[in-house]
């Protein structure tokens, strides 16, 4: 069921930038620039102390954002950010303990594997949209060529180490659903309140997408 609704979700998400933010206010703000330059997604990680109010505020005050919780690593946030009525939740990893709890919760979820492996065991859990992590540090291109064949039906978000200069090459490849990463965020805009540069940042991103 949740797989389902997952894909649906995920149908016009290419990107989602990895976000992490001071408040919600400062979130919501983010996620209006990224709109702005055509980002209609988000990963707002729970690894600061606002990032869990900021979705539920986020999710609120932008519905026409998809809104992910990010860094989402056990039973408990998987409760809370249900609660705050996500989309669905990344994590950078899977454990068994943590994708039970998923499954408990039917929340649509996008869990990290690094190995063929993981992605095996995420399958037989139900999950097949999946989180290549960290992408570049385990292999990249080369390993999401060669996992393409023995295991047809899954589908990654390669993240960790992905930019401007690399992105397309990722997202061009028949197992790859969408991409993730920081690197559409500058944080010296982010505090600074840039919110143009950050717009006109994000606005690269899908120029580039939309000119290929
Ligand atoms: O927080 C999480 O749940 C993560 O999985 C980590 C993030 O996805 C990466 O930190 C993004 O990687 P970069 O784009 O290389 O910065």
């Amino acid at each position: 069921m949740s797989s389902i609704a997952l894909a649906k979700t995920l149908q016009n998400v290419q990107v989602l930038p990895v976000l992490t933010v001071t408040n919600p206010d400062q979130a919501v703000q983010l996620c209006q620039a990224l709109y702005k330059g055509g980002i209609n997604a988000v990963e707002i990680t729970l690894r600061t102390a606002a990032g869990l109010e900021s979705l539920a505020v986020v999710k609120r005050e932008l519905p026409e954002v998809v809104v992910a919780a990010g860094t989402v690593c056990n039973a408990e946030q998987v409760a809370a950010v249900k609660e705050a009525g996500v989309d669905f939740g990344v994590s950078p990893a899977s454990t068994p303990a943590l994708l039970h709890a998923i499954n408990e919760a039917e929340l649509p979820f996008i869990p990290g594997v690094a190995t063929p492996s993981e992605a095996m065991y995420a399958a037989e859990c139900g999950f097949n949209h999946l989180k290549l992590f960290p992408a570049t540090a385990v292999g990249g291109l080369k390993l999401l060529k060669s996992i393409a064949a023995p295991l047809p039906e899954l589908g990654f978000c390669p993240t960790g180490g992905l930019n401007q200069d690399n992105f397309l090459e990722f997202l061009n490849l028949p197992n790859v659903y969408c991409v993730g990463g920081s690197w559409m965020v500058n944080s010296a805009d982010l505090n600074a309140g840039n919110w143009q540069a950050i717009t006109d940042a994000a606005q690269k991103v899908t120029d580039a997408i939309a000119q290929q």
